[in-house]
């Protein structure tokens, strides 16, 4: 089958950047944003003011506030906050032409249900035909053409190769993979992880500790991937360590910064006030704790951002209680 449109759901920052690259792939390009003042800055400026302000989008990229407009789309990628992924796609389920591929592009898991985005849109819109978009991707490189690389998982792999190509533009390079948990696993936890490499840079912990989190975060990440009957190996890709290293490297990141704030003092009320953009790791944390234990998985790292940010206890007692833990083993 041949793409020769794609409709973008949610005109946040990485919509915004994901649009730019189809519209450069030559798609014939529509973006739904939900804020009228959204619609109204493209429309008029080719600017998206207030989620990627500075990037002039390309020619093919058009904008509308009516999901609906999607409807004849080619292809749909779904860039909405994890936790709105289930209120975006009910609305468009009335519109979805089934066969048409559906790509998702949200970090979560859904508070809740604890489930991740493939069973989210697999209730919302029963029988999709669904991908998943993943890796260490800045929206504000993306949309520059800065050398970006991604995962693109699809379970039909031909239909995950003409995918990967069809997305693929000059310095954006989707790797191909089948395993959707792993990719969305991976997505899921680096955010939660870039909270505690925030906290200890914040902290003035060191390099030392930031390595160390980093790589015991990695395989909290692996075992949680694992028992969600994800592979090991796709979790080693882009859109496991690639996007754990990018995210916890970086204070662009809105969840390190998140953390950073965190770390250096502020209350999470006062990291997130004012803030339009999310930190799905702030959203997700919970949500990953009670996956993690109802499967019976150790995430140390990820229980303690989860008890941070719920006001349960303070950076200073969850930094001693992980140094304070047994002594064991090497290994995932
Ligand atoms: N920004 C980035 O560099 C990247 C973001 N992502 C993921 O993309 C997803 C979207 O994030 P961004 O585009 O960065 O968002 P953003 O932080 O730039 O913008 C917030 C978005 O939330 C939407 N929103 C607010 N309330 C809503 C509601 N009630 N229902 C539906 N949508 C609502 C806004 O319309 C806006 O699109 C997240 O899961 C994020 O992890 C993935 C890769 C890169
Ligand atoms: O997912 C991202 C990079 O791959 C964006 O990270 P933040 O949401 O932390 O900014």
């Amino acid at each position: 089958m041949e793409f020769r449109s794609a409709g973008v759901i949610g005109a946040g920052a990485w919509g915004t950047a994901l649009a730019q690259v189809t519209g450069w792939a030559g798609l014939d390009t529509l973006l739904q944003a939900r804020e009228p003042e959204v619609v109204e800055s493209i429309r008029e400026r080719r600017i998206n003011e207030a989620f990627l302000p500075g990037v002039v989008l390309d020619d093919h990229v058009n904008v509308t506030a009516d999901i609906a407009d999607l409807a004849a789309c080619d292809l749909i990628l779904a860039v909405p906050p994890a936790q709105h992924l289930r209120s975006v796609m009910t609305a468009f389920a009335a519109h979805y032409r089934p066969g048409t591929p559906i790509v998702l592009c949200s970090k979560g898991i859904e508070r809740g249900s604890l489930k991740l985005m493939t069973d989210v849109l697999a209730e919302s819109i029963p029988g999709a035909t669904v991908a998943v978009l993943s890796g260490p991707s800045f929206a504000a490189d993306v949309s520059r053409g800065l050398p970006t690389a991604v995962t693109l998982a699809c379970a039909d792999a031909a239909l995950g190769e003409e995918l990967m190509w069809t997305l693929s533009a000059p310095g954006f390079r989707p790797y191909l993979a089948t395993d959707l948990i792993g990719a969305e696993a991976g997505g899921a936890l680096k955010n939660v992880l870039a909270i505690a490499c925030g906290i200890v840079e914040g902290r003035g912990l060191g390099k030392s500790a930031h390595a160390a989190l980093i790589t015991r975060g990695f395989a909290e990440m692996t075992r949680l991937a694992v028992a969600l009957g994800g592979e090991a190996e796709t979790v080693a890709g882009l859109c496991g360590l690639g996007d754990l290293v990018l995210t916890c490297s970086s204070p662009q990141s809105r969840n390190m910064s998140l953390g950073l704030a965190l770390g250096q003092g502020q209350t999470v009320e006062q990291a997130l006030a004012g803030k339009r953009s999310v930190a799905e790791g702030y959203e997700s944390a919970p949500a990953v704790r009670d996956l993690a234990r109802k499967l019976g998985v150790e995430t140390p790292i990820c229980e303690a951002v989860a008890a941070v940010l719920a006001g349960e206890t303070t950076v200073d007692v969850v930094i001693d209680g992980l140094l304070s833990r047994p002594l064991k083993v090497e290994r995932n």
